[in-house]
């Protein structure tokens, strides 16, 4: 096995993002010891009895004390706490990071609470599924995956550079971008698609309710493809929208439009119009699968190679 890339990793958080973590840094011995942190005893008990770590405690100052690269694997929300907590207890010339799926605002939580001595060097690894906490997690999660890397300006270029090995060795590809270009790519791949997603099923329940018929026992293909994007972590959803707030805004505006223009041409009989649209969207769904990024089947978000996201504009 290759010189492990650091000698003390700290997870703080062992949830879905954490645990696969855990799982692939022991697989191919990527640290020589982890410590695993979180809040709840049952969960870091459940943690212990995976064997996810090498010394579990509650306590995050005790968590980062001798570590070099800390890793914050929890809801985008409760940075600035964990970061307020943690930032006078670290090592001097540790490189801290994160997953969180929005950039700008953890950066704006975390940086202030982290002495001149401490690399920062967020990160979001475009790799996930609905489930969540430390059973959920899988060492090949983060294969053919994209990983973004969001280093504020001046960031060390070494610390960059283990950050970016370190995501290379689980088995991702890397790529730096700027906090916001991040969060507005991912607003229109993910954000979006995920409101939509518990939107449609609210509104289905919702109807279901009010009509006392069975809209969701009829439900097929198209509409279950929904809930399963429906049933991720409400915190993990709840945080990521209110810290991307504009962004989201901004897509959803367009977005509106956009569906604005479909209902007009429903309205008016425009069968070109909607022809012309699905043909288009058809060759990109066409394209994805012809570059070995998804399979023809739903596979719950485990295809290695799918979820990339696109530039804007591409
Ligand atoms: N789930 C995904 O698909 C996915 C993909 C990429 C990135 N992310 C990001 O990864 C992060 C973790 O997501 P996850 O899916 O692993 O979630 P999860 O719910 O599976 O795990 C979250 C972990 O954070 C801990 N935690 C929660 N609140 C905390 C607090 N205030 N202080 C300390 N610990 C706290 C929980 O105990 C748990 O261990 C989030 O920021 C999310 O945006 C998620
Ligand atoms: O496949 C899924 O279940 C996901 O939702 C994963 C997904 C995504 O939208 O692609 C969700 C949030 C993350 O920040 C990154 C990945």
């Amino acid at each position: 096995m290759p010189e492990p890339l650091v000698d003390t990793l700290a997870l703080i958080g062992i949830g879905l993002i954490g645990s696969s973590i855990a799982r692939v840094v022991k697989r191919e011995g990527l640290a020589r010891h982890i410590v695993v942190q979180t809040r709840r005893p049952e969960t870091l008990a459940r943690a212990e009895e995976l064997g996810l770590g090498d010394r579990y405690t509650t306590d995050p100052t005790e968590a980062v004390r001798d570590a070099d690269l800390v890793i914050a694997c929890i809801p985008v929300g409760a940075s600035e706490q964990v970061a307020r907590a943690v930032g006078p207890a670290l090592k001097p010339g540790a490189v801290v990071s994160d997953v969180g799926s929005t950039k700008a605002s953890v950066i704006a939580q975390v940086a202030p609470h982290l002495p001149d001595s401490i690399h920062f060097v967020p990160a979001h690894p475009i790799a996930g599924t609905e489930h969540s906490g430390p059973d959920a997690g899988f060492a090949d999660l983060f294969r053919n995956r994209w990983c973004i890397v969001t280093p504020p300006p001046g960031t060390d270029t070494a610390a960059i550079d283990l950050v970016r090995r370190f995501w290379e060795a689980c088995g991702a590809d890397t790529e730096v971008m700027t906090p916001e270009h991040h969060d507005m790519v991912l607003a229109i791949t993910s954000h979006v698609p995920h409101l939509i997603a518990y939107n449609i099923v609210g509104t289905a329940a919702h109807l279901e309710q009010v009509t006392e018929s069975e809209v969701m026992k009829y439900s097929a293909g198209g509409f279950r493809d929904f809930t399963r994007i429906a049933a991720s972590d409400p915190t993990m959803w709840r945080d990521v929208f209110l810290h991307n707030r504009e962004a989201v805004l901004e897509m959803l505006a367009r977005f509106s439009e956009d569906l604005s223009a479909l209902q007009r041409a429903i309205r008016f009989g425009d069968g070109d119009a909607l022809f012309d649209l699905f043909t288009k969207t058809r060759a990109i769904r066409r394209g994805i699968i012809e570059a070995g990024q998804e399979t023809e089947a739903p596979d719950f978000g485990r295809t290695p190679g799918a979820g990339k996201p696109a530039e804007p504009g591409e």
